[in-house]
Parts: structure tokens; C-alpha cells; sequence
């Protein structure tokens, strides 16, 4: 899929799922490229429609975007509950098992979507596929040591490359941590995966998200379609 078919079908999913929130509502801000559209939609409903919520952010870069359009956004821990958070993923499989982090923001994507009632997801179709890991799982890491963790990685086959920006340095998440990007094609068992990463010593949460997802907005070219976790009804 080209990107400019690929970024309407992203637009068309933030917009639609812009629909769900409504006034007085606690939203999280989800983070990455199909997260802008639909605050792009949500600031334009709140200056043409007065529409009024509360926002909890999942990124500084989220954060700076929603407050430029006006929207109200409070610390997570000013909150004493999420109604719903709206986020992007990089790869969903039908069992709802997502990848995230693509952004580098999944460790406050993950403690925002684990404090929210309810989970969407926005993304184009070319991420739902049968079998998640052709997208490198991110992990993040704490720089002291970070070489000893990569090193484990590679020991146990999960060919890791430690993410670097444009100016060849590490690439830091909001937090300063590290992320190191897990290249392994297939994940057949990713409960397993999640165990072995999350008790790894120096690892603070890895990007897999299992079975935590409520609904799918799937941007597609015959529009917007939704996916329902069958768990979570
Ligand atoms: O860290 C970033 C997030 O998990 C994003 O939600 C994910 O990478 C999808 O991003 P995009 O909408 O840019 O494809």
C-alpha cells in the first residue's frame, strides 16, 4: 500500500473514532501518525462543535498537539478514571494480540490503556494480519546495562538493534530509556515472549499488548470498519 493510500485510510479511522467522545469525558491520547488525525479531528470539534473533554496524554509530542487546539490535559495521576483511550498500533492479529511502540511511546501508552475502561485502536488494514512480529517488537530498556540486555537478546535469537534517530544516537523515550527493536519475523507465542522480556532485568515494558484491546477501528478503502474483541463484549 502506497503512504498516500495508507494515510487516508488512517485519516478516515481517527476521524470516525473522533465520534467517540463525547462531553465530560476522561480520553486518552494515544500516540503516532494515525493519533494525529484524529486530534487534529477532536481540536476541530472542540473550536466548531464546543465539544469538551479532559485529555490524559501518552506522549509529550501528543500532549504539545492537543494542547495547541485548546484541549484541556491533565496528569494521569490527576485522574481518577479514563473513560476510553484511542491509540494507534503498529500490528493487531485477530486474537486482539497487538504490537505497539512503533513511536516509542508504549510505556505510557501501556499504563494509560491499563488505568482506561474501555480500549480503541485506529489503524489502517495493513496492519491486521494473521500472525504479529513482521514489525519489529520495540522494547524499552534502561540505558545502564543496555549492552548486557542486548546481548541476552541476541543469546536467545530475537536479533535485537538498538533504535537510533537521524543523528545516529540512541533514540530516548519520554522516560530517557532506550529502545531496542526485536527483529523476529513471527511471534507464535507471544504470552511466552511477554514473560521471558518483562522479567528480563533492565527491560521496563515491552510493546506487545495482549488481548487488551476492546475494539479495532480498521480504516479500509470501503470505509471504516470495526472489529469487536468477542472477550471484551
Ligand atoms: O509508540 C507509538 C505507538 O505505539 C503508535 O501508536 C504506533 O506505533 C502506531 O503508529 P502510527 O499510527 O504512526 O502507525
Amino acid at each position: 500500500m502506497d503512504k498516500e493510500t495508507q494515510d487516508k485510510l488512517k485519516k478516515a479511522a481517527g476521524i470516525e473514532a473522533a465520534q467517540l467522545i463525547r462531553d465530560g469525558m476522561v480520553a486518552g491520547l494515544g500516540t503516532g501518525s494515525t493519533v494525529k488525525f484524529l486530534v487534529d479531528e477532536l481540536g476541530r470539534r472542540t473550536r466548531e462543535e464546543g465539544l469538551k473533554f479532559t485529555g490524559v496524554t501518552t506522549s509529550r509530542r501528543t500532549q504539545e498537539q492537543a494542547e495547541g487546539y485548546g484541549i484541556k490535559i491533565i496528569d494521569i495521576d490527576d485522574a481518577d478514571h479514563i473513560d476510553i483511550t484511542i491509540d494507534g498500533a503498529d500490528e493487531v492479529d485477530k486474537d486482539f494480540n497487538g504490537i505497539k511502540g512503533g513511536g516509542a511511546a508504549l510505556l505510557w501508552e501501556k499504563i494509560v490503556a491499563v488505568n482506561s475502561n474501555k480500549i480503541v485502536w485506529i489503524v489502517d488494514r495493513s496492519k491486521v494480519v494473521d500472525t504479529i512480529g513482521a514489525f519489529p517488537l520495540p522494547v524499552e530498556v534502561i540505558p545502564f546495562g543496555a549492552g548486557h540486555v542486548i546481548a541476552q537478546f541476541k543469546k536467545r535469537g530475537y536479533k535485537p538493534v538498538l533504535r537510533l534517530d537521524a543523528q545516529g544516537e540512541p533514540v530516548r523515550t519520554d522516560e530517557k530509556n532506550y529502545i531496542v527493536d526485536l527483529h523476529l519475523g513471527r511471534i507464535e507465542n507471544p504470552k511466552e515472549l511477554a514473560g521471558d522480556l518483562i522479567t528480563t532485568v533492565g527491560v521496563v515494558e515491552h510493546g506487545l499488548f495482549l488481548n487488551m484491546v476492546d475494539t479495532v477501528i480498521v480504516g479500509d478503502p470501503a470505509g471504516p470498519r470495526v472489529m469487536q474483541n468477542p472477550d471484551k463484549a
